[in-house]
C-alpha cells in the first residue's frame, strides 16, 4: 500500500490557484521531491497534505489517513514528521520545553540523540529566541523527527543552512532512508533533489508536469558562467552538450572601451553542466578579465527542459 496517495489534489486560495488536479503516489521507503520554483506551488501541497488547510478539490491519504476527516488528521500528525519552510516558535520558551510539549503530543523516541548529532544540546536550557536561525531550523528538524515517524514531510529542508550544516543534513537524511523511512521533499534546489530524491515529481504554476527518477537528473546542478576576455571568442566554441544559452556580447560599450588604449572585451555568459575540468580546460585557452560561477536557477533549468509554454493542454503560462 502507498504511503502517500493523492488524486486530483487542488488548492484555490479565492481566485488565487494555489495547485490544481494533483495526482501522484509515493511508495513506502520511497524518497520523493516536489521539486519547483518559487510560487510553483510546493508549500501549499504540503500544508494541504499536512491538514493545515482544507483542499479546495480532490483527495489524498497520508499513510492511510483520508486528510479530509478531521480525527484522521489528527491521528495522522502522530505517526508523521512535518518541517515547514519557516518553522515559528514561541520564542520566551526553552528548546527543552518545546521538546517536552511535543513529546506529550506525539512521543519522544529520539531527541536526545538527534539532539547531539545537530549539536543543539548544550543549548537546550536558552530561550528559543536566544537562537540563531539555523540553530532554530535544526531544532525544528529534531521536532520532525524526534517520534521516529514512518513518513516525513519537509519543505525546503536546507533553505537557511550554511553549506556543511546542509550536507550534514542531507547525511542525516540519507540515513533515514537507509532505515526506510519515507520522506517528501519540497524543494527548489535542483542539487538536493538529485542526491537526495529517488523520484521527483516537477511543479510549476500549481501543476505537476512531469515526473522524473534520479537517474532521470543531471549529476548535479548546472551552473551559469560569465566570463569577460580580451581575445576573441568563437561563436562555436562554447556550444556542446554541456553547454546552452550561450551568449557572446561583443557590443557592451562598457566592456569595449577602446578610447583608453585598452584592447575590446567580450563578454560570454552560459548555462554549463559538465565536468569542472572540461570547463577549466576550455576557459584556460582565453585572458580572462572577470570570471562569474554560480548555480544556475531552477526555474532556467524547467524552461531548457519543457520550454516557455506547457504542453499539458493547459495553456499554462510559465
Ligand atoms: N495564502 C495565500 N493567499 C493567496 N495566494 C497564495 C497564498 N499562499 C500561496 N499563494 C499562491 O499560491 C501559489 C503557490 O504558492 P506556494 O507558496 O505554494 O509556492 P511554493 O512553490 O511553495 O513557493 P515558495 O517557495 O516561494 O513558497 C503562488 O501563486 C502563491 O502566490
Amino acid at each position: 500500500m502507498a504511503s502517500m496517495d493523492v488524486d486530483n489534489l487542488t488548492k484555490y486560495y479565492g481566485d488565487e490557484r494555489g495547485i490544481e488536479g494533483l495526482t501522484f503516489t509515493v511508495e513506502p521507503g520511497e524518497v520523493f521531491g516536489l521539486l519547483g520554483p518559487d510560487g510553483a506551488g510546493k508549500t501549499t501541497t504540503i500544508r494541504t497534505l499536512m491538514g493545515l488547510q482544507a483542499p479546495s478539490q480532490g483527495r489524498a491519504s497520508v499513510l492511510n489517513y483520508d486528510i479530509r476527516h478531521r480525527r484522521e488528521r489528527i491521528a495522522m500528525k502522530q505517526d508523521v514528521g512535518y518541517l515547514p519552510s519557516e518553522p515559528s516558535f514561541d520564542g520566551s520558551r526553552t528548546g527543552k520545553q518545546l521538546l517536552a510539549y511535543h513529546a506529550s503530543l506525539k512521543d519522544d523516541e529520539r531527541s536526545e540523540r538527534l539532539l547531539e548529532l545537530f549539536a543543539l544540546d548544550s543549548h537546550l536550557n536558552r530561550p528559543i529566541r536566544t537562537y540563531t536561525p539555523e540553530q532554530k531550523r535544526l531544532l525544528a528538524t529534531v521536532v520532525a523527527f524526534m517520534h521516529d515517524p514512518a513518513l516525513v514531510i519537509l519543505d525546503e529542508p536546507t533553505v537557511g543552512l550554511d553549506p556543511s550544516t546542509q550536507e550534514q543534513l542531507r547525511t542525516f537524511l540519507d540515513i533515514e532512508r537507509q532505515r526506510d523511512t519515507t520522506l517528501v521533499v519540497g524543494s527548489c534546489s535542483l542539487t538536493t533533489a538529485c542526491l537526495l530524491c529517488d523520484r521527483v515529481g516537477i511543479l510549476r504554476n500549481g501543476h505537476l508536469i512531469d515526473f522524473r527518477t534520479n537517474q532521470q537528473l543531471p549529476d548535479r546542478a548546472p551552473w551559469n558562467i560569465r566570463f569577460v576576455t580580451t581575445d576573441p571568442v568563437d561563436a562555436n566554441a562554447f556550444p556542446s552538450e554541456h553547454s546552452y544559452n550561450v551568449e557572446i556580447d561583443r557590443t557592451d560599450g562598457q566592456l569595449s572601451d577602446e578610447h583608453d588604449g585598452r584592447p575590446p572585451r567580450t563578454a560570454v555568459s552560459f548555462v554549463y553542466t559538465g565536468t569542472y575540468e572540461t570547463l577549466l580546460e576550455a576557459l584556460s585557452t582565453y585572458t580572462i578579465r572577470d570570471l562569474i560561477i554560480e548555480k544556475a536557477a531552477l526555474r532556467e533549468f524547467l524552461t531548457q527542459w519543457y520550454g516557455t509554454r506547457l504542453g499539458n493542454g493547459g495553456g499554462v503560462d510559465v
